[in-house]
């Protein structure tokens, strides 16, 4: 963007400076400013440490040379607002309008030195020349500007998606995070109240998992937890929806399923973790989604009682919920491994 920028507004400089006769001093100032400076400020900014600050010691560099070219072209009109504005909206872009009030002061003290050892000269009529030789820049910078504005703004909604979706997600297993899985249900109980199609909740947690942890060390707890998502993934069906609520508790949502699909998912469910490297089991509460259910809140809890008897039935096992008529009976699988 530098030689963009500086590049074409140093043609409409060439066009004052080439009605003024202009030594070639000035010429070979111009010139370096215009394509040599441009390259120096990227390796510059590049090799070093901390290229932000030295990008915008760069953009302070560079309105002060916009000062010192409006004072050399004695304030000609056209190009002098040109080299005014587009100096001043990029650096609002990089860096709001307390960067600009920086930038602008470097500008107009350079401006004002050079002015007064050049004895004040002012010559504000712009010539159809040196219009023509402004062109450039007028078309080609604000373009630049707005395509880098653009593609920036394209950058950030990308980077907001996927923070979103991150968000969403359990760091340690990949599965969809509380947040997403209650999403789920309260999704699934929205649909299943309208179509009067069924759904299911399970709600998982691992047996004894402190003493996993306490006897064979927190990365093989963590194992443990991956190789739990894992068997999820393995046993649900594409529509299913399993997740991670927090610590060792997991969840299903399941689609469209009676209490007799739940039960047989959530006996794969046993049966693949035993296929997992390291041995553990799990207890697992399930919950239909009954017409008494007033919440997906209560639906949940209805879950959790379901887990809570398969615990204190001796775990390693699938408990489920009745009616609120008789609240959480035990339905106990025979034990699998
Ligand atoms: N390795 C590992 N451990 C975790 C993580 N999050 C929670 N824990 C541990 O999980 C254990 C949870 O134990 P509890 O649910 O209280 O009890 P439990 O030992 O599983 O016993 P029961 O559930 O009654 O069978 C605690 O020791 C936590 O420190 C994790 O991300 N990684």
């Amino acid at each position: 963007m530098r030689l963009l920028g500086l590049g074409a507004g140093c043609v409409a400089v060439g066009g004052v400076l080439y009605q003024q006769h202009a030594a070639w001093p000035w010429w070979a100032l111009l010139a370096f400013d215009g394509y040599v400076w441009p390259f120096i400020a990227y390796l510059v900014a590049r090799h070093s440490r901390n290229p932000i600050q030295v990008e915008r010691r760069s953009l302070v560099a560079d309105s002060m040379a916009g000062g010192m070219w409006i004072a050399v072209m004695q304030l000609n009109l056209l190009p002098t607002v040109l080299l005014a504005v587009m100096l001043s909206a990029d650096k609002v872009g990089v860096g709001g309008w307390r960067f600009l009030a920086r930038t602008a002061t470097g500008q107009l003290i350079a401006f004002c030195v050079t002015w007064t050892l050049l004895g004040f000269p002012f010559r504000p009529e712009t010539s159809t020349l040196t219009i023509l030789f402004s062109i450039p820049f007028m078309v080609l910078y604000p373009m630049g500007l707005s395509t880098v504005a653009y593609a920036l703004g394209r950058k950030v909604v990308r980077q907001n998606r996927e923070l979103e979706r991150l968000s969403r997600l359990d760091a340690l297993t990949g599965l969809p995070n509380r947040r997403q899985l209650e999403e789920a249900a309260s999704t699934e109980f929205s649909r299943a109240r309208r179509t009067q199609r069924g759904a299911a909740l399970l709600v998982l947690d691992i047996d004894h998992f402190k003493q996993i942890n306490d006897g064979f060390g927190h990365p093989i707890g963590d194992l443990v937890l991956k190789q739990l998502a894992a068997a999820l993934q393995a046993s649900v069906r594409r529509i299913d929806t399993p997740g991670r609520f927090g610590g060792d508790e997991f969840g299903v949502v399941l689609t469209e399923a009676t209490l007799a699909e739940a039960a047989d998912i959530a006996q794969r469910i046993r049966e693949n973790i035993l296929r997992a490297a390291v041995r553990f089991t799990v207890s697992i509460g399930v919950a239909e989604l009954d017409p008494d259910i007033e919440s997906v809140g209560e639906w949940v809890r209805r879950a959790d009682q379901a887990l809570y008897i398969a615990k204190r039935e001796g775990r390693n096992r699938v408990a489920h919920s009745r009616p609120a008529d008789a609240p959480v009976t035990s339905a106990t699988e025979a034990s699998v491994g």
